[in-house]
């Protein structure tokens, strides 16, 4: 009795949160959204919708993209067999770039395909069929764009599939794909592995900052951690050099690991005033350090802004995957973390108060940041 008394409480409390969501979209004027996949098929050059044209140096094709630079690479095979000389490129990864990509990560070649092939069959299916997920106006899972709050705000070349992994009271199973067949036993394999990692280079990052290796992982809640993916399909766009696939952004996450296709850049690092272009390494990840572990480093460690820029020829996907403390967890710097003299950078917060305001904010640099920083 009691269990099913809890049980109604809970179902009654998602159902009113559902509402509260459906009444919050209701009131969002965005105007019309298109698919891009769609957009793509029907436009020529001149056709592009105002709305996706940037001006200034939101451009991408401006002088200001660094071909010379490269983020590091990380061999995470070294890190476990203990080297001490890639922990400190780690180390200097994590200060100088809050960017790099992995290798001999542990994910078998076979799982990454996998994932790549059922998320690109998910993108080529009919948009009718696609629309059977619907990412509600403002909403942040299902397909369609997320971070789209009003009707003058500038659109991204980019359709979206996002769903919440874990812990499971954040996973809505009829949003998930049932075509292709394979895609949400191939997501639930996938998201598994990439968790482990998550767990391995969390401990790696507290290990270079004097930290207990378990330190992270210690306080983001176990199961309730939270995780979710995001699978970007960027088409073709007839005006690369006028539009974005996906604006400038820091992600909200403690940290990020990113798949992309061999041989498509498209995601860009910023670096100063620059922006530096992520070639990928085969078989490599690319992992970004989020807002979450700046906080808790106090600053030592940036999430560093990035966005990608689309091609004239080809598409293309990436799969991210987002790994933060559950969303009860007080977030603020580790006390280990704020020295004698140095002044606290971040307010204390709850975490899910902080994902809220997250997904509730259009991506603009760093901009959300803003709510835990103390000036
Ligand atoms: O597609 C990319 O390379 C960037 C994706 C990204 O930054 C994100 O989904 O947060
Ligand atoms: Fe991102």
């Amino acid at each position: 009795m009691a269990s099913a008394a809890v049980c109604s409480t809970k179902e009654q409390h998602q159902e009113e949160e559902r509402k509260k969501q459906q009444d919050a979209s209701d009131q969002l004027e965005i105007g019309e959204v298109h698919d891009v996949q769609e957009l793509q098929r029907l436009c020529a050059a001149e056709d592009v919708p105002e709305r996706y044209l940037r001006e200034g140096d939101d451009r991408p094709g401006g002088a200001n993209v660094c071909e010379q630079a490269q983020i590091p690479v990380i061999d995470v095979g070294e890190l476990r067999r203990g080297g001490g000389d890639e922990l400190r490129r780690l180390r200097l990864a994590c200060e100088e770039w809050g960017f790099f990509q992995v290798v001999n990560h542990g994910i078998e070649g076979e799982l990454l395909d996998g994932m790549e092939k059922a998320a690109r069959e998910f993108f080529a299916l009919p948009l009718e069929e696609k629309q059977r997920y619907p990412m509600a106006p403002g909403g942040i899972q299902g397909y369609g764009h997320a971070f789209v709050f009003s009707d003058d705000q500038k659109l991204d070349w980019c359709n979206m599939l996002a769903l919440g992994v874990s812990p499971a009271s954040i996973r809505r199973p009829a949003l998930w794909p049932t075509t292709p067949a394979l895609f949400s036993d191939t997501l639930v394999r996938y998201s598994a592995e990439v968790r482990a990692l998550c767990a391995v280079l969390l401990a790696h990052v507290a290990e270079t900052l004097g930290l207990a290796p378990g330190t992270f992982e210690g306080m983001f809640g176990g199961e309730a951690a939270v995780q979710a993916v995001r699978m970007n399909f960027y088409p073709p766009c007839p005006r690369p050099d006028l539009v974005l696939g996906l604006s400038a952004h820091s992600d909200g996450s403690a940290v990020t690991v990113l798949q992309q296709d061999a041989g498509r850049v498209g995601l860009q690092v910023r670096r100063g005033d620059a922006w530096v272009p992520v070639h990928p390494v085969p078989r490599a990840l690319v992992i970004n350090l989020g807002d979450s572990l700046e906080v808790l480093t106090n600053g030592r460690y940036k999430s560093v802004e990035h966005r990608a820029v689309t091609s004239g020829e080809h598409d293309r996907l990436s799969i991210v995957t987002f790994y933060a403390p559950a969303y009860d967890v007080e977030m603020g710097p580790l006390p280990e973390l704020v020295a004698d003299g140095e002044p606290c950078r971040y307010r204390r917060f709850n975490h899910g108060e902080y994902s809220r305001h997250y997904v509730t904010s259009k991506l603009e640099g760093k901009k959300t940041l803003d709510f835990a920083k103390i000036n």
